[in-house]
């Protein structure tokens, strides 16, 4: 008979061997998007036991709180919630969030905060891609495209007419910025070439250094409501900016005005915005998110003319997509490490 040890020996050898495992062993990250660009997985799969959802839709809600528990990382997206419902099914072990954009209003910073979970995200990297397609949108719905190129398929092509399928030019327009940060800057830069009377934006508090390099004026959200032709969301969905684009904000537009939206859904009332553009109290929408995404097949916005709806793809360039990927391994390789982050989120 072997000799028996006492249970407090026992415990302490055991506890022993569990932190000795946890140290070698390699930390696992749960990565919830299969199809992001292989490079970021290769990264992580390095030094982290990686297991992903497997299927290209967001991973569901239930799954996802099944897999992230243990985890010692998350690699998330846009899709999912990450709340304190996920927090508490992940465990104290959790280091770090990273999520593959540069909005995180699907995360609860404040819970993350409380509990010392680090969080990386994917700014600058599209900040060009994003500030490309606003301006693909604006022009789309100021010269009419989406109508237009139905006409080609429908016969309603007749011939050329002088006055047929105007519509308003960006030159000599008026346009005003909700939000002059990285991407507001680049659309502002990007719209300077087509010589408009003037760009305006509103901010919290005027930045006259960014705004010089593109002659843009600071405004309050009032003047700009009530000035410009072209209306640009460009801004972070926050508690301020929740429902910005309300009843009372598209009375105040102009009638030619053309709302654009590449930041969050969130920004606005789209029930507001329907009856507005059914009125045609404005005079077109151009939008990179909806609430929800996906848009329902039978959403009232769908049945307008005057409405440019793209399926939230205003980062959606191969190589600022493939970037995303590796910056977001990068954060939560960082993250593990207890080291600096390539872009994290202040808390
Ligand atoms: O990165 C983001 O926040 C996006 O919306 C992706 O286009």
């Amino acid at each position: 008979m072997p000799p028996r040890l006492p249970f407090g020996q026992v415990r302490n050898f055991l506890q022993l061997g569990h932190r000795i495992r946890r140290m070698s062993s390699k930390p696992s990250v749960y990565v919830t998007r299969p199809d992001v660009d292989d490079s970021g997985l290769e990264l992580l799969r390095k030094s982290c036991q990686v297991s992903t959802w497997q299927e290209t839709s967001p991973v569901p809600r239930s799954e996802l709180i099944r897999e992230v528990a243990g985890k010692d990382a998350l690699y998330c997206a846009l899709t999912d919630k990450v709340d304190k419902e996920v927090l508490d099914a992940a465990g104290p072990q959790l280091k770090c969030v990273a999520t593959i954009s540069v909005g995180y209003d699907h995360i609860d910073m404040e819970e993350c905060r409380k509990r010392g979970i680090r969080v990386g995200f994917t700014p600058d990297v599209l900040t060009d891609a994003t500030a490309e397609l606003t301006l693909a949108l604006l022009l789309a719905t100021n010269r009419r495209l989406f109508e237009a190129n139905k006409q080609v398929y429908n016969g309603g092509w007749k011939s050329w007419a002088p006055m047929w399928m105007c519509g308003q030019g960006l030159k000599g327009s008026r346009v005003g910025l909700l939000g002059f940060g990285r991407i507001g800057q680049e659309i502002a830069a990007r719209i300077a070439p087509f010589k408009p009377a003037e760009i305006t934006y509103t901010t919290r508090s005027p930045r006259p250094q960014e705004a010089a390099a593109v002659n843009a004026r600071h405004v309050d959200f009032d003047e700009m409501l009530r000035n410009s032709d072209f209306i640009v969301a460009c801004c972070a969905l926050t508690p301020q900016t929740k429902e910005i684009f309300n009843a009372s904000a598209f009375q105040k537009m102009k009638s030619n005005c053309i709302f654009i939206n590449t930041a969050r859904g969130g920004v606005v009332d789209q029930k507001a915005l329907y009856d507005a553009l059914k009125t045609k109290q404005i005079q077109a929408a151009g939008l990179d998110v909806t609430t929800p995404e996906p848009l329902p097949l039978d959403d009232p916005l769908l049945k307008l003319d005057n409405v440019v709806i793209l399926p939230h793809i205003g980062s959606a360039d191969i190589e600022t997509r493939k970037e995303m990927s590796r910056i977001t391994a990068r954060n939560i390789l960082a993250g593990l490490a207890n080291k600096e982050m390539e872009a994290e989120v202040k808390l």
